[in-house]
């Protein structure tokens, strides 16, 4: 089976609300994508679709160039997380496990492996009710990994995970794409998804809004901006706003420059003797690109938040 996942004109309305108006993208195989967007974006919902389980008003979702619901074997096909808490308290998280696996005519050496591979084997034989959020996360990945299939659908993964866990579920998705698999994963934190994502499909209100590349979103988000750091901020800000700059203060020794080349900024502060000990290209960090491309976006915003 190709590993991809295309998602094609996907509308859904819930009575007076958009969910979904016109979501489209494509999921490529040996890469992890990242979806991102605000809370009411669409992702739970696209996944959803994407997996058989919501149906639209118009559009098309396809696994592997069909919908999932015509998979032969869809568990061999589409891994997926969607909620981790959705387990039986009482139960170990083995025979969780053991479970999934039998409806799949897997075997018990296959659980073993997958809550080996996630890290889990410690803690395997325990009630699952009395496993951390991040735990329950690592089993949920485990259930998606059973039947060793080359698309996953992961929504918000690390979601109560701590920094220990964060860094595992980034490295441990890198290097299911490593393996050739398609990774779709939802976060609302960009932040989440730095040193994750090589693409980042970011949606707002039911639709994509970006499909583009880490690299190049940070690329453009960077624009032809300098840093300067100084320790003469006033003298330097004079001497660049002459020249026609825009200058933001961005800390108590730091400034960026925007309408100036670093060699401009750099003969200009020579000219004046006003010192300096850093001009470099600014570069965006991926936060600060979502940022700017969802700002248009969010459906609301946290209480306290100003806008
Ligand atoms: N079952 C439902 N009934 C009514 N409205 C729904 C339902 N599911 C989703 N919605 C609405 O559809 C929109 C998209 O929701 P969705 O959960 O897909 O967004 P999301 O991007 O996953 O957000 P979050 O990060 O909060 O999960 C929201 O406005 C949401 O309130």
């Amino acid at each position: 089976m190709e590993a991809t996942i295309e998602v094609s004109g996907l509308r859904k309305r819930y009575g007076p609300t958009v969910a979904l108006d016109g979501m489209t993208f494509t999921v490529a195989p040996g890469k992890v994508t990242g979806f991102v967007g605000p809370n009411g974006a669409g992702k739970s919902t696209t996944m959803r679709v994407i997996l058989g389980l919501d149906s639209v008003d118009e559009g098309h979702a396809l696994v592997g160039g069909r919908p999932y619901r015509s998979l032969r074997h869809p568990l061999r096909q589409v891994g997926s997380l969607l909620d981790a808490s959705a387990l039986q308290p009482s139960r170990t998280g083995r025979n969780h496990l053991l479970w999934l696996a039998h409806s799949q005519g897997l075997g018990a050496r296959r659980v073993d492996e997958v809550a080996e591979r996630v890290g889990l084997t410690s803690a395997i034989r325990r009630k699952a009710g009395g496993y951390s959020l991040g735990m329950r996360q690592r089993l949920g990945i485990a259930a998606a990994l059973l039947g060793d299939p080359p698309v996953l659908v992961l929504d918000e993964p690390v979601n109560g995970m701590d920094p220990e866990g964060i860094r595992w579920v980034r490295g441990f998705l890198r290097a299911l794409a490593a393996e050739g698999r398609a990774v779709l994963v939802s976060s609302h934190l960009m932040s989440e998804l730095q040193d994750t994502a090589d693409h980042v499909v970011i949606a707002g209100r039911g639709k994509v809004i970006a499909d583009v590349g880490v690299a190049e979103l940070i690329e453009a988000a960077s624009g032809a901006r300098v840093t300067v750091r100084t320790s003469d901020r006033t003298a330097a800000m004079t001497v660049l706003a002459r020249a026609g700059a825009t200058v933001a203060v961005t800390a108590t020794d730091t400034l960026t420059v925007s309408g100036l080349s670093g060699e401009r900024v750099v003969a200009l502060l020579g000219e004046d003797s006003v010192p300096f000990s850093e001009v470099s290209a600014h570069r965006a960090s991926l936060e600060e690109a979502y940022m700017e491309l969802t700002r248009d976006a969010v459906e609301f915003h946290a209480a306290g938040d100003a806008r």
